[in-house]
């Protein structure tokens, strides 16, 4: 039997770092949404008790360090599976980018042998066990549009926005996201207005979601690369409605409604960048 399973990347359309715990993690509150580029999961039964990891990208590890590894052994262990899988990653989202494939890849190894051993959790019980794995994994069990609270594990559905596209830029830099987390001076950096973004959301409206915009660690990432800024300055001038960096970055966003204006930011980066990619937000839970 064979399971497939999209893993799609996130952005964050904002980013709050509210203050640091005692647990050495930081209170967030994040909107972030999914976009259509996606790693490929093939999930395959085992006739014997094994968790495999295969995948052709040389930037994941190929063993117990893998997200998805960690995925498939949490569920095996918490409902006490005497199965095998193999994991067969086709990995299109870029590495360490601020992107999420990681924790997306987890997520859909968590929906995905959920089918394959006949589990039958809801979404809600894989999301709160993903929360062992990352951060980020609670919000790519479900995908779609949401507020994440605490630690990013807490998930409130939001509308989808509207439609547009999403223009991805990653310079040749990965980041360590607990480095970006360690480096950020709370007081010092600038913070997003919540709640307006979601207003904005509710209101549907386009152009006051491009003014809400903000990443309180886009601060933190600039400064030790400022190629982000470069490419924050290049989508700028050519016509982007928004732009920000995604997560701990480096990868950089940009919003834009006008059609003729993607070919544009995409020619701007390209050359620049290693890698560009022009997307569609996935919007809804649905659409995931
Ligand atoms: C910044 C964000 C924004 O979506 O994403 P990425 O840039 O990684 O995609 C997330 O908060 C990252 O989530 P994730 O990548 O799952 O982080 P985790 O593995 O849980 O944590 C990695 C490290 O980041 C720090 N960390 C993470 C989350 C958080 N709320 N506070 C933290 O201080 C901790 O030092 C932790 O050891
Ligand atoms: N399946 C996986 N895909 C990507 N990275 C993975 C995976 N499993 C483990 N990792 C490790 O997790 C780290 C962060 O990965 P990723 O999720 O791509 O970044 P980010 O958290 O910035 O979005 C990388 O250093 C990588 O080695």
């Amino acid at each position: 039997m064979v399971v497939l399973e999209k893993a799609p990347a996130k952005i964050n359309l904002s980013l709050d770092v509210l203050h640091k715990r005692n647990d050495g993690f930081h209170e967030v509150e994040m909107v972030m949404t999914t976009v259509d580029l996606a790693d490929r999961i093939e999930l395959k039964l085992l006739p014997y008790d094994k968790i495999k990891v295969e995948s052709e990208s040389r930037f994941v590890p190929n063993d117990e360090r893998n997200l998805a590894y960690r995925a498939a052994k949490l569920m095996k262990d918490h409902f006490k599976i005497k199965k095998g899988v193999r994991i067969f990653i086709e990995k299109n989202i870029p590495v360490a980018a601020g992107l999420a494939g990681g924790s997306s890849d987890a997520a859909a190894v968590l929906r995905g042998v959920n089918k394959l051993w006949k589990i039958g959790a809801s979404l809600d019980e894989l999301a709160e066990l993903g929360a062992k794995i990352g951060s980020d994994v609670s919000f790519c069990v479900y995908g779609g549009t949401a507020l994440a609270k605490g630690r990013g594990e807490q998930i409130l559905e939001l509308p989808a926005p509207p439609p547009c596209w999403v223009v991805l830029a990653k310079p040749a830099i990965g980041v360590s996201t607990q480095t970006v987390y360690q480096k950020l001076n709370i007081k010092q950096a600038e913070h997003p207005d919540t709640q307006s973004m979601i207003a904005a959301l509710e209101e549907q409206s386009f152009e006051k979601i491009c003014a809400q915009v903000g990443n309180t660690l886009e601060g933190v990432t600039t400064r030790l690369h400022p190629e982000v800024n470069q490419i924050k300055e290049k989508m700028q001038q050519a016509g982007a409605d928004a732009v920000l960096m995604s997560g701990s970055g480096p990868t950089v966003f940009a919003l834009v409604a006008q059609d003729g204006r993607v070919q544009r930011i995409y020619n701007s980066l390209k050359g620049f960048c290693p890698e560009v990619y022009i997307v569609r937000m996935l919007g809804s839970r649905e659409n995931t």
